[in-house]
C-alpha cells in the first residue's frame, strides 16, 4: 500500500538531470490518497483514480513554450527536431504527425524527411550524418520500427549521443542502467511513466514494481528507472510461466507487451497503480473508422480494483510526445551552454 502525502508534489528522490528539469516541473495536479482510495481526481466515489497523461502533457507543453519563447528572445536560438521516416506505415505517419503538431505548438521547429520504404541504409544515414552536422538541428529521432531489410542498430548507433532525445544510443542506454551515472537523454515513454508517478505522488521506494515487456523501448529503460527510483522491480516477458502471479504482487504495474486487454482484473492487487503503455488497434465495428485505440490492460476490469491507471488513448501516449519536447529543449540549452564556454 502506498503512504500519503499531500504536499509537496515534488517527489523527493527525483534526479534532476534524469528526469524533468526542475523549473518544468510546475504541475498542480492532486495529490491522492492511494492507500485508501479514498480521494480522487476523477468524478467516481470509489476512490479510483484515472491518470489524465492528455492533462500532464498539456501543462507540460505550456511549459515548455514559455521556455522556448524566453530562449528565442535572450539566445536568438528556436530548438530544433529532426524526424526520419521511412516508409508510410500508417501508425508511424501519424505518431510523426502529432509530433510535428506539438512541436509547432510549443515553438520548437520540427524538420521530417520521409523516405521511401525501399531506401537503403546509406539513404537513411546520409540523413542522419547532416542532422549530426546541422546546428539549427538539437534532437534527431528515427521512427521504429524501420522497413526489416534495415539494420536499426547501425542507424540508431550513427545519431551522435547529444542529439539522441530518444534515448536510444548504445552509450545513452549504458549510462541509464549504471549506478551512478546519468545519460544525456532518457527514453522518451519510460520517462513520461515515470513522470506520471511522480506528479499523481506516487511512492516508488521501496514498493514492488511489475514491468510487462522488456524491449529497448519502453521495458528494459522503464524498469532500470524504477531500480534508480529504488523500487524492486521485476521484468515479464514472452517466456515467463505465469504472469499473473507476478503481477498480482506488485504495487505498481507497467504494462508494455503490445497484447490486448492482456492484463485483467484478477491480475491486480487491490490498490495497486497501473501504467498502460500498450497502444493496440483492436477492430470494432461499432468505431467510427472499423477499429478502436486499447491498451494493454483490460480497463474495465482494472478500474474496479486498482487505485490508479492511466486510460489508452490519453494516458502514457501524449506524456511521450511531451517528454520528446523536454529532452529536445534541453538539448538546445546544452548546445548554448557549451557554446557559451
Ligand atoms: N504509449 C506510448 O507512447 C508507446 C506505446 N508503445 C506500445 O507499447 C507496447 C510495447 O511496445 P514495444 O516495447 O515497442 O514492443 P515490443 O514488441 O518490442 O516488445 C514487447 C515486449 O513484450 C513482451 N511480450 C509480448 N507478449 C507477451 C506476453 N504474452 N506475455 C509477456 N510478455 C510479452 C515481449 O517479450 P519477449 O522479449 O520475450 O519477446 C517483449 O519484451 C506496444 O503496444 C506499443 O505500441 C510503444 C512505445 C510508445
Ligand atoms: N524512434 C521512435 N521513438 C518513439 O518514441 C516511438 C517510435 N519510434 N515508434 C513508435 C512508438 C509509439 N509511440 C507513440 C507515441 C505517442 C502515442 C500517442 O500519442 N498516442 C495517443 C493516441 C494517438 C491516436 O489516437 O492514434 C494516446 O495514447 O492518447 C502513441 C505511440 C512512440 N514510439
Amino acid at each position: 500500500m502506498f503512504t500519503v502525502s499531500t504536499s509537496p508534489l515534488i517527489h523527493p528522490n527525483i534526479r534532476n538531470n534524469v528526469f524533468m528539469p526542475r523549473r518544468i516541473r510546475l504541475h498542480t495536479s492532486p495529490s491522492i490518497r492511494l492507500s485508501i482510495r479514498s480521494s480522487s481526481s476523477s468524478s467516481r466515489d470509489t476512490g479510483f483514480t484515472c491518470i489524465d497523461g492528455k492533462k500532464e502533457a498539456k501543462s507540460i507543453r505550456d511549459e515548455i513554450k514559455i521556455q522556448v519563447s524566453r530562449m528565442a528572445a535572450s539566445k536568438n536560438i528556436v530548438p530544433g527536431l529532426a524526424v526520419i521516416l521511412v516508409g508510410d506505415k500508417e501508425d508511424s505517419a501519424s505518431y510523426v504527425r502529432n509530433k510535428k503538431k506539438a512541436c509547432e505548438s510549443v515553438g520548437i521547429k520540427s524538420v521530417d524527411v520521409c523516405l521511401p520504404e525501399d531506401s537503403s541504409e546509406e539513404d537513411v544515414l546520409k540523413y542522419v550524418l547532416s542532422f549530426n552536422k546541422d546546428p539549427s538541428i538539437h534532437g534527431i529521432l528515427v521512427q521504429l520500427p524501420l522497413p526489416s531489410h534495415l539494420n536499426e542498430a547501425n542507424i540508431l548507433n550513427k545519431i551522435i549521443k547529444e542529439k539522441d532525445v530518444d534515448g536510444f544510443h548504445p552509450e545513452n542506454m549504458g549510462l541509464l542502467v549504471m549506478r551512478g551515472r546519468e545519460p544525456y537523454f532518457v527514453p522518451c515513454t519510460p520517462k513520461g511513466c515515470i513522470e506520471l508517478l511522480h506528479r499523481y505522488n506516487v511512492e516508488i521506494k521501496g514498493k514492488r514494481a511489475v514491468v510487462i515487456g522488456r524491449s529497448n523501448i519502453v521495458g528494459l529503460p522503464v524498469a532500470h528507472l524504477l531500480l534508480n527510483e529504488d523500487a524492486t522491480v521485476t521484468i515479464i516477458h514472452s517466456k515467463t510461466k505465469n504472469p499473473e502471479e507476478i503481477t498480482r504482487e506488485a504495487d505498481i504495474i507497467i504494462a508494455a507487451a503490445g497484447q490486448p486487454n492482456m492484463v485483467r482484473g484478477s491480475w491486480i492487487k487491490p490498490g495497486a497503480v497501473v501504467i498502460d503503455v500498450g497502444i493496440n488497434h483492436i477492430e470494432d465495428p461499432n468505431a467510427p473508422r472499423g477499429h478502436r485505440l486499447v491498451g494493454d490492460v483490460c480497463y474495465e476490469e482494472a478500474c474496479k480494483v486498482a487505485s490508479a491507471i492511466t486510460p489508452v488513448p490519453g494516458g502514457v501516449g501524449p506524456m511521450t510526445i511531451a517528454m520528446l519536447l523536454s529532452n529536445t529543449l534541453s538539448s538546445a540549452k546544452k548546445f548554448i551552454t557549451s557554446n557559451d564556454l
